[in-house]
C-alpha cells in the first residue's frame, strides 16, 4: 500500500491504494513503517511522500468510519513525520484532500503541480478534519482562510494554495521527480523551524471576532447542519489552546460529530452519488455501453429552460446552437444567456475566460438546416406532446443519422415522443430542474427503444456539464416529479383541514427543506398550478368549480385555484399564499385575508377545521412520497433507492443530513412508515397515493431493512 524506495539520498514513500489513495489502515501502517525505515537508514538524507496514479491521498478511507478503526491512527503517524530530523516533502498532484492534506501539513515542505487541488471536504460528509487539520491549517493560513476552507470544504487550486502559504512551490513535470529534486535542495536543513505545531496562529488575539463571524455565517448558510458548527469550534480552539490541547479538543469534537446520524446520512449520500453513476438498463450498463462523442450541440427553444440548458452546455466549453422560431424570441433568449453568463462570472462559478469563450460558442439560429452536423440536440419547448413530436420529426429529417435527440420534458413518456422519428433508439429524455444552470440533478430517461449507447451519452454529458446524472425508465412523470406529486397534493389537503400555510412551511423548513411548499408555490406562481389542474380536468372531462372536491374519484383541493382566480398569483403579483412587500417582492408575511378565504372555503365545503400536529404534517408530506418511491422501485422505474435519494437531494434540495427520503424512511423504520401509510389510507381512501406499496408491505412484514437493498457502502455505515 506504500511502496518504499531510495533514490540517491532521498527515500520515496509512494502511496499505492487506487483509485484515490485513501488513507486506509494499511496505508497508515505503510507510512509509519516507511518513516521508521527512512529514519534508520543513514544513507537517506530526505524523504518524499507522494501518491501513485491519479492523486496524492484524497483523504481517510470513509468506509472505515463504520468500524472501530485500527492503529496506527493518523495523528501519531503524522507526529512521526513532523518529528523527523530529515526534511520530509509532500509532492502533491491530483486532489490532496482531508487526511491527505493533514499528512501534507505534517510534512516540512509541500510542492504541487499547478493542476493539483487541496482542501478539507470533511464537512460535506458530516465530520471535521480529525488528524490535526483544524489546528495546523490556521497556523499556516491564519484564521479567516482556515474557517472558510474548513467550513466550506472547497477545493483550492494549487496557485491559490500557494498564496495562502499551504504550498511552498509549484513544480512542473513528473511530480515524484520534482519532489525528489526539491527534497535534495532541503538536505541538511534543520526541520525544527518547519514544524507547524510550534508556530503561533497569526492574529490569534482576534479569534473572537473571526469565530463569531464564521459561526453566524455557517448557521445562516448551512442551516440545520451540525458539522460546520463543529468545524468552527475546532478551528477556534487553535487560537485559544496550546497545540496539543487543541488536537485533543478536535478529537473529542470529531468523536461526537463523527457518530452522529447526520454524518452517517451524509456519508451515505456521498456513496449514493457514486452508485448512481453505475447504471443499468435492459441490454446494457455503464460498463458495457459506449457513449458517442459529443462535440457540438443544439437547444430548441430559448425560453427559461432552453436558455438555462444552453448556459450549462456553454459553460462546459461545448458549442451550442440556440434555435427559436422568431427573431424576437431568439434575441430575448440571447439576452438571458448573456445575463446568466455574466452572473456566473461575477459569482466566480466560471472564469472570465470561460465566460468569454462561451459567447463565441453560442450560435443563434432560426433554421433547423443548421443542425445537420450536430451530435446532440435538446428540445426544450413547453409541455405539449404534439409540438414535441413535430420538432422531433423535423430533427429526424435534418440531423445526421448518428445525432441523439433529447427532450427536456418533465413528464411526457419518451416513447410517445420518439414515435415521431425513425430513430427511436437515439431518443432519450434529459430532464433538467429549474433553474437549469443551478440545480445539479439531471434526470435522464430511457424509453422502451432507447439504446444503452444513447443512455451512456447523456449520462456522460451530464457529468461533462457538472450535473449529477441519474438514469430512470420512462413513465408518466418519471421518477422525480411523479414521486414529488403527493407532497404538493397533501400540503393542499392539510390547509383545507385546518393547518395554515405558514404553519406547514415552518414545519417543513424545520424538517430541513430550504423552503416550505407554500413559499415554493408563491415562487413558481399560483397560475402555473391552476393551469395544470385545469388541463388535467379538461382531459378527464371534469368541470371545476369552487365546490369541486373530487376528480376521477380522487380527492382534490381547489384552494390554489380560488386564490389564483382572485389575482393572488404569488410573488409576482405581491400576493399569493402570503403577502409580499411589493409585486415581485421576496419578503413573505402572514396574510389574514388568506385565513378568511380558507375559512370561507371550508365553510362552503362543510369541512370542520382542526388542529394538525407537526408530526402529522411531516408524515403526510413525506410518507405519501416515500410510498410512491417504493412503487417506483416496484415498477423498475428506478433501479435502486439511491436514484430516488439523489433525485431529491439534487432536484428538490432535500437536506443531505437526512440522506434522502428512502434513507430517511429506513432510519424511521420501514415498519413504522408502513403502519402510518396504512393508517392514512384508511382515513383518506380517496387518495391513490395512500394505497400502500406492495414492496414496502413485504419489506415491513419481513422486517427487511432498506439498507440491505441499497448498493451504497454508505447505507451500512
Ligand atoms: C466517529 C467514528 C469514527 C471511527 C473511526 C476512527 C477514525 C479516527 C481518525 C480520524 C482521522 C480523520 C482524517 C480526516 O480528517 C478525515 C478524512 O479524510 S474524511 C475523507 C476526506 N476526503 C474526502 O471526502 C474526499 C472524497 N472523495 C472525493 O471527493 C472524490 O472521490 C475525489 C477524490 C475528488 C475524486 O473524484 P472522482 O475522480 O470523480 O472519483 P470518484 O468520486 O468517482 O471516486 C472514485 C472511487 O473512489 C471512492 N472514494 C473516493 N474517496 C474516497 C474515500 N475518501 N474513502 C473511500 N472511498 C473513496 C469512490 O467511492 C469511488 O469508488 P467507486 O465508486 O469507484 O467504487
Amino acid at each position: 500500500m506504500v511502496d518504499y524506495s531510495v533514490n540517491s539520498s532521498v527515500a520515496l514513500l509512494l502511496v499505492n491504494n487506487p483509485p484515490v489513495n485513501a488513507l486506509s489502515h494499511a496505508v497508515r501502517k505503510g507510512l509509519a513503517d516507511g518513516m521508521l525505515k527512512a529514519t534508520k537508514d543513514t544513507k537517506v538524507k530526505a524523504i518524499v511522500i507522494a501518491g501513485k496514479g491519479r492523486t496524492f491521498p484524497a483523504g481517510a478511507d470513509i468506509r472505515e468510519f463504520s468500524g472501530p478503526g485500527k492503529e496506527p491512527w493518523l495523528v501519531p503517524v503524522g507526529n512521526g513525520i513532523e518529528a523527523s530530523g530529515k526534511p520530509v516533502v509532500a509532492a502533491i498532484h491530483g486532489t490532496c484532500l482531508g487526511g491527505g492534506l493533514e499528512v501534507a501539513l505534517f510534512c516540512h515542505y509541500r510542492v504541487a503541480l499547478k493542476s493539483a487541488r487541496v482542501g478539507f471536504p470533511e464537512v460535506a460528509i458530516g465530520i471535521l478534519p480529525g488528524a490535526a487539520g483544524t489546528q495546523r491549517l490556521p497556523r499556516v493560513t491564519g484564521l479567516p482562510v482556515a474557517f472558510d476552507m474548513i467550513t466550506s470544504g472547497r477545493h483550492v487550486p494549487a496557485e491559490q494554495a500557494k498564496k495562502y502559504g499551504i504550498i511552498d512551490e509549484i513544480v512542473t513535470g513528473d511530480i515524484v521527480n520534482a519532489g525528489i529534486r526539491y527534497a535534495m535542495i532541503m538536505v541538511g536543513k534543520s526541520t525544527i523551524p518547519r514544524r507547524l505545531r510550534a508556530k503561533p496562529v497569526p492574529d490569534a488575539e482576534n479569534v473572537q471576532k473571526y469565530a463569531d463571524a464564521a459561526m453566524a455565517h455557517v448557521k445562516r448558510k448551512y442551516k440545520g447542519y451540525e458539522a460546520p458548527v463543529y468545524c468552527v469550534k475546532a478551528v477556534r480552539a487553535s487560537a485559544e489552546k496550546p497545540y496539543d490541547l487543541g488536537v485533543e479538543n478536535e478529537k473529542t469534537l470529531f468523536n461526537v460529530v463523527g457518530k452522529s446520524g447526520q454524518a452517517r446520512a451524509q456519508q451515505y449520500a456521498f456513496f449514493a452519488e457514486r452508485v448512481v453513476g453505475k447504471w443499468e438498463m435492459p441490454g446494457g450498463n455503464s460498463q458495457t455501453a459506449k457513449p458517442i462523442p459529443v462535440r457540438s450541440t443544439a437547444v430548441i427553444g430559448a425560453g427559461t429552460m432552453g436558455t438555462g440548458i444552453a448556459v450549462c452546455i456553454l459553460s462546459a466549453g461545448l458549442p451550442c446552437y440556440l434555435v427559436e422560431q422568431n427573431q424576437k424570441f431568439l434575441e430575448n433568449g440571447l439576452k438571458t444567456i448573456k445575463a446568466l453568463m455574466e452572473g456566473s462570472v461575477k459569482l466566480g462559478k466560471i472564469s472570465p475566460e470561460v465566460g468569454q469563450r462561451a459567447a463565441s460558442l453560442l450560435k443563434p439560429t432560426m433554421s433547423y438546416d443548421d443542425l445537420t452536423g450536430v451530435d446532440l440536440v435538446i428540445e426544450a419547448v413547453y409541455e405539449n406532446l404534439e409540438l414535441k413530436k413535430e420538432i422531433f420529426a423535423k430533427l429526424d429529417k435534418v440531423c445526421k443519422p448518428s445525432t441523439i435527440l433529447c427532450s427536456n420534458t418533465s413528464s411526457i413518456d419518451i416513447d410517445r415522443i420518439a414515435v415521431a422519428t425513425k430513430r427511436p433508439e437515439k431518443c432519450v429524455g434529459v430532464h433538467f430542474f429549474a433553474p437549469a444552470y443551478h440545480m445539479k440533478l439531471l434526470e435522464n430517461i430511457y424509453s422502451t427503444k432507447t439504446s444503452p449507447d444513447t443512455a451512456a451519452t447523456v449520462m456522460k454529458l451530464g457529468k461533462t456539464i457538472g450535473k449529477v446524472p441519474i438514469l430512470v425508465k420512462s413513465c408518466q412523470g418519471f421518477l422525480a416529479n411523479r414521486m414529488n406529486t403527493p407532497y404538493g397534493t397533501e400540503s393542499g389537503f392539510l390547509v383545507e383541514e385546518g393547518a395554515l400555510p405558514w404553519e406547514v412551511d415552518q414545519v417543513m423548513e424545520d424538517f430541513g427543506m430550504p423552503m416550505g411548499p407554500f413559499k415554493v408555490r408563491d415562487l413558481s406562481g399560483l397560475d402555473v398550478g391552476s393551469k395544470i389542474t385545469a388541463e388535467i380536468a379538461k382531459t378527464l372531462g371534469v368541470t371545476l368549480t369552487d365546490e369541486t372536491r373530487f376528480m376521477a374519484g380522487n380527492r382534490y383541493s381547489h384552494m390554489n385555484t380560488v386564490l389564483a382566480n382572485m389575482g393572488r398569483l404569488g410573488r409576482k403579483s405581491g400576493k399569493g399564499w402570503y403577502k409580499y412587500e411589493k409585486a415581485g417582492g421576496k419578503i413573505a408575511s402572514i396574510d389574514d385575508d388568506v385565513i378568511t378565504v380558507l375559512n370561507n372555503h371550508c365553510k362552503k365545503l362543510g369541512i370542520e377545521r382542526r388542529t394538525i400536529s407537526s408530526q402529522e404534517i411531516i408524515e403526510r408530506l413525506m410518507y405519501s412520497c416515500i410510498n410512491e418511491g417504493f412503487k417506483i422501485l416496484e415498477e423498475g422505474i428506478a433501479k435502486r433507492p439511491e436514484e430516488i435519494d439523489i433525485s431529491w437531494l439534487y432536484g428538490f434540495t432535500f437536506p443531505k443530513y437526512l440522506g434522502g427520503p428512502m434513507y430517511y424512511a429506513n432510519q424511521v423504520g420501514l415498519g413504522r412508515v408502513y403502519d402510518r401509510i396504512c393508517y392514512y389510507h384508511e382515513n383518506f381512501p380517496f387518495s391513490k397515493h395512500w394505497v400502500p406499496s406492495q414492496l414496502l408491505r413485504r419489506l415491513s412484514e419481513q422486517n427487511i431493512p432498506m439498507s440491505q437493498w441499497m448498493a451504497s457502502p454508505g447505507a451500512r455505515l
